[in-house]
């Protein structure tokens, strides 16, 4: 079977982006593995499938697979890769959308700019919900965030645990060049007291309105940019009182802006989305 893909990236984080309302697909984890693989297959951290929804009231179906083949909930890159995808194919006209995923709707849209802000909706921040167990364990509070001690190595990490609709812990580091991102992060994506493993991002507080930031994403490795990662660390540095919303984000692979008014209210993810190049992969 032949599939033709869209090869896109957002600020360096890559996708594997594939029409599945004009081509049938049904493939297995190894498959979507194969797509994911930078030397015998494609190459991507995820890849991105485009469904007709089947909600009422929403434009397009979203789904989302990590480079070791496992389906999840979100990915903020890939929804400006995806407004962009479904534009230039021209599988709609409109240039703001509703698409549903599997964590809820978010609502992404083209700006005069070329730049693509989306609307991921308010994060989840009850542990329960991340989900995170803190069975027996003695939170701290920082302003109104609460962090948690996470024993990683005999040493412990005080993180932030909270889902955008995919679940992230957060900690503060002084310098995210030295940053034990690759070793720790493994580490902290399986560390048993988050059930569905986890994305570690890692932050430098520049000031009020910047941050460095990486990310070791659950089920592809560290990635030179995570959206979901840069809207949970701005949300859990707003709370703890260190951060002031609009904040610039640097990654490894360019610059995302994120924007919250706090509480209930959606974060809204700013950054680009750029087309790689076509192609077509026999599965
Ligand atoms: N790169 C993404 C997040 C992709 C999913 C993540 N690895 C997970 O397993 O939750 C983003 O831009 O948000």
């Amino acid at each position: 079977m032949k599939i033709k893909f869209t090869k896109m990236h957002g600020a360096g984080n890559d996708f594997v982006v594939i029409d599945a309302i004009n081509q049938a697909i049904a493939f297995t984890p190894a498959q979507w593995q194969y797509l994911a693989d930078r030397r015998f297959g494609v190459g991507a951290d995820q890849m991105l499938v485009v469904e007709k929804p089947q909600a009422a009231d929403v434009d397009f179906r979203y789904r989302i697979y990590n480079s070791d083949g496992g389906e999840v909930e979100q990915c903020g890159n890939g929804a400006r890769a995806f407004v962009k995808f479904v534009t230039d194919k021209k599988l709609t006209s409109k240039h703001a959308i509703k698409v549903e995923t599997m964590s809820g709707i978010i609502e992404p849209r083209l700006e005069a700019n070329g730049q693509i802000t989306v609307d991921m909706g308010p994060p989840i921040l009850a542990p329960e919900d991340v989900p995170f167990d803190t069975t027996d364990l003695l939170s701290k509070a920082e302003g109104e965030e609460t962090l948690w001690p996470l024993d990683i190595k005999g040493e412990t990490y005080w993180i932030a645990a909270l889902s955008m609709g995919n679940p992230h812990a957060v900690q503060v580091v002084a310098d995210i060049e030295t940053a034990p991102v690759r070793e720790d992060g493994v580490l902290i994506e399986h560390h048993p007291r988050f059930p569905k493993r986890v994305n570690a991002g890692f932050m430098q507080i520049i000031d009020a309105h910047e941050i460095k930031l990486r990310v070791f994403e659950r089920g592809a490795g560290e990635t030179l940019a995570c959206g979901t990662g840069a809207c949970a660390a701005v949300v859990s540095g707003i709370r703890r009182g260190l951060l002031a919303s609009p904040v610039k984000v640097q990654t490894r692979g360019g610059e995302l802006s994120i924007a919250w008014a706090g509480n209930s209210s959606s974060v809204m993810l700013t950054g680009p989305a750029v087309t790689v190049f076509e192609g077509e992969i026999e599965l």
